[in-house]
């Protein structure tokens, strides 16, 4: 059985980056990815937006859906105050089993809680769970036709307050029509479109950055 692509990512990490250093770990996945093989991180330039929504955010409590490789879990959790929790949900054991190694590497185990399994069933968990009220902040970027149904999965279980942040991953490429379609028209939603590129790419693709109402 030869390595999967998350397993060689994961080789050129603990290779090419220092350990405890989260940006050199963000650095050697974007050589990777840009170098030797393409793979599904939100990726340096939609990263960069990211970030800035993240610093602004400054979250006490975030929600990631979609961990993958751990890539964006290690960009959210560098940036996230003392004290503060992201909970980051992947449906792929695999996929778990490696970003769990990655976020290790970066030194950001202690702001990170990882959860394998659905995200339909873990969301209303959340409460129980991890003892969450509500969200300041939640990155999607998991299965896009799952980011309606867990959006309004979010609000039904309570766990969004005024003025909390959702930032879709890929609402142009592979594209989130019927997301995009409800947060920029429901009153719920104050919705803005972060244009960029696809990672490591030309094609276009954006985050949508949407603030709920309450
Ligand atoms: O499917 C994408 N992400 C969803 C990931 C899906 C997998 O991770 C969560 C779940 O375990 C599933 O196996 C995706 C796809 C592309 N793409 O260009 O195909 C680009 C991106 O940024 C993406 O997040
Ligand atoms: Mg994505």
């Amino acid at each position: 059985m030869g390595s999967t692509r998350p397993q060689r990512l994961l080789r050129a990490v603990q290779k090419n980056s220092t350990r405890g250093d989260p940006q050199s770990v963000i650095s050697a996945i974007d050589h990777f990815c840009r170098h030797k093989e393409w793979a599904m991180n939100v990726g340096d330039e939609k990263g960069s937006i990211l970030d800035g929504v993240v610093s602004e955010v400054n979250p006490s409590t975030a929600l990631e859906l979609g961990t993958y490789c751990g890539y964006s879990t290690v960009r959210i959790a560098r940036l996230l105050p003392p004290g503060s929790q992201l909970i980051t949900l992947e449906f792929n054991p695999a996929y778990a089993a490696v970003a769990k190694q990655v976020i290790a590497w970066a030194g950001l185990q202690d702001k990170v809680q990882l959860v394998e399994g659905p995200s339909g069933d873990l969301i209303p968990q959340m409460k129980e769970l991890f003892g969450v009220k509500s969200f300041d902040l939640v990155f999607i970027d998991h299965w896009k036709d799952r980011y309606l149904a867990d959006a309004q999965l979010l609000e039904e279980c309570g766990l969004l307050r005024k003025g909390s942040v959702l930032l879709a991953d890929n609402v142009i490429c592979p594209g989130t029509p019927e997301y995009l379609e409800y947060v920029r028209n429901s009153p719920r939603y104050e919705s803005r479109y972060f244009k960029s590129h696809l990672e490591y790419t030309q094609a276009e693709d954006g985050l949508e950055k949407s603030v709920f109402l309450g």
